[in-house]
Order: structure tokens, then sequence, then C-alpha cells
């Protein structure tokens, strides 16, 4: 078995199955509403890009539509499958969340650390299943981590723990991925490998959404971008129609020129202050 994603569950083609619905989503901590009715749709087939100033309530998004941060009221469905519908372990099966920072209270080596992304997927009476050795030894290869994997996870490097994570989330052979800030430890060779690597996951059918502070890195990879600000969405669609001047100069308080890269030909974005 390689992490190439399954099939979607509804045996329904990847393009449609897969896509994300978010409607009202809410979510409050410490008495503040951190996010205000959030509604828009991930596409499947193509990676997404979660833009917006800091605090715009990026992180707390990713979190709640994951389960593992607040959220208030709304709803997240995957296709026709209502994510909180399921069980914490069936959404486990089909959602990974890569995080900023990589929490372990153990010494745990890194080929440990990525094996347990198979955890939703054992049983309690058979922990371990024959494949998932393969899972995890993939993972390491595709997330270029497969030289750290015998190293201590406090060891390492920001930009290698980024690797880790990505690998453990990839082991976790999700359908929907979410990934916060995955680049922002990472040189610009690695930016642009996770970047194709997103690319190629999404290809295969993996509904992906990644917050990214480079609005570059998202106009040059991503194929639709959803923009947050003040925990609210201030538009969604595919990158080129959206970013524009204006919705960054408002957004960003930054002037900014959209031009058209001479090789590749999508969105170069050029900022200078107001
Ligand atoms: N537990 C909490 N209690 C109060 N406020 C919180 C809490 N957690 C987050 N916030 C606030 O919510 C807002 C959104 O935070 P979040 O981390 O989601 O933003 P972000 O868009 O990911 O920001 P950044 O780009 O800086 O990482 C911020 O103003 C933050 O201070």
């Amino acid at each position: 078995m390689s992490t190439t994603p399954r099939a979607p569950r509804d045996g329904t083609a990847a393009g449609t199955a897969g896509a994300v619905q978010v409607a009202r989503v809410g979510a409050t901590a410490g008495g503040h509403t951190l996010l205000h009715d959030v509604s828009f749709t991930v596409p499947t087939g193509a990676v997404s890009a979660l833009v917006g100033p800091n605090g715009a309530g990026k992180s707390t998004l990713l979190r709640a539509l994951s389960g593992a941060g607040p959220r208030a009221g709304g709803s997240v469905h995957l296709g026709s499958q209502d994510l909180f519908a399921l069980s914490r372990r069936e959404r486990a099966r089909r959602v990974a969340l890569v995080e900023q920072e990589v929490r372990s209270e153990f010494a745990l080596t890194v080929r440990q650390a990525v094996a347990l992304g198979r955890t939703p997927h054992q049983s309690r009476w058979s922990l371990t299943a024959a494949d998932d050795d393969t899972v995890v030894e993939d993972a390491l290869v595709r997330a270029g981590a497969a030289e750290l994997a015998g190293r201590e996870l406090g060891t390492l490097s920001g930009g290698e723990q980024q690797r880790v994570q990505l690998a453990r989330a990839l082991a976790q052979q999700p359908e929907l991925l979410l990934l916060d800030e995955p680049t922002n430890h990472l040189d610009v060779r690695a930016q642009l490998r996770t970047l194709g690597l997103l690319r190629e996951l999404a290809a295969d059918g993996v509904t992906v959404l990644a917050a990214l502070h480079d609005l570059n890195l998202a106009a040059s990879y991503c194929d639709h971008v959803v923009v947050l600000a003040d925990g609210r969405v201030r538009a969604s669609g595919p990158v080129a129609p959206t970013l524009t001047p204006a919705l960054i100069a408002e957004t960003y308080g930054v002037q900014a020129d959209v031009l058209t890269h001479p090789r590749t030909g999508r969105p170069l974005i050029a900022f200078s202050p107001r």
C-alpha cells in the first residue's frame, strides 16, 4: 500500500466527492468571538490556500474544521459526509491537520512519530496492520524525511520538524488534509517541494487546504483561495480573479500590483507600502 489516497468512500469520482462545504462555522475562546459564521467551499482536485493577516483566525479555523479546536455551531461536510456526525476516530481516518508546532510529551524517534499517523486505522485487537510499516516508509520518503527516521524528534530543526509533521499526516492517509503554515520554517527549495507534493496529493483526490502567509506561493501553486480577516471570510474563489490589488490593499493595508509571471503565466504579486 502507498500513501496514495483511497478512493472516496461513496464511490463517486474524485473531483466532486471530496469537496468541503463549510457552513456558518463559528468559534469562541476566552470570551471572544474568533470566527463569525464562516462559510466557504474547498474544491477537491485542487490546492486551496487560506490566507489573511496575523490574527485573522486561520489557525483557529483549521483547528475547528479538524475537530482539534473549539467550534461554535455550523457544519462541515466532506462530500456528503457531515464530519461532525462521525466519531473522533472515524473523523481522524478522513481528516489530518498539520500544525505549526510538534508537541510530544514523550521522547519519540521520527519513525515512531510518523507511525502515530496510523493510529486511527488500527483496531484495538490488532494494533499494527501488516501494511502500516510500508505506509510509514512511503510517507517518510514523500515528505523528504526518510533520512531523519532514526533521529529523536526533539533534536530536529524547525524545517526538519515541519517535514516530519507532513509525513505523519501522509501516514494518516486522509481524504482532507489541513495544513497550518506548512512552509514557514522551510528554505525556498523545500517550500516549492512541499507545495509540489500538495499538488500531487490534490491530483490524487485529496482535498487540500493550507494556511499560507506567502501570497506568491499561494498564487503560484494554489488554484483556489479563501481570504480571512477578523474572523470573517472576505473573499473566496479561484486565485486569479480573487487576489486583486483592491482586495490585498483592503485586507493587508499594503499596495500590491498583480502582474503575470513571465514563465508560468500565473499571478505574480509585487508589494509596496502605502
Ligand atoms: N484561547 C484564546 N483566547 C483568546 N483569544 C484567542 C485564543 N486563541 C486565539 N485567540 C486570538 O484569536 C485570533 C486568531 O488567532 P489565530 O491564531 O487563529 O490567527 P492566525 O490567522 O492563525 O494568525 P497568525 O497568522 O498570526 O498565525 C488572534 O487575535 C488570537 O490572539
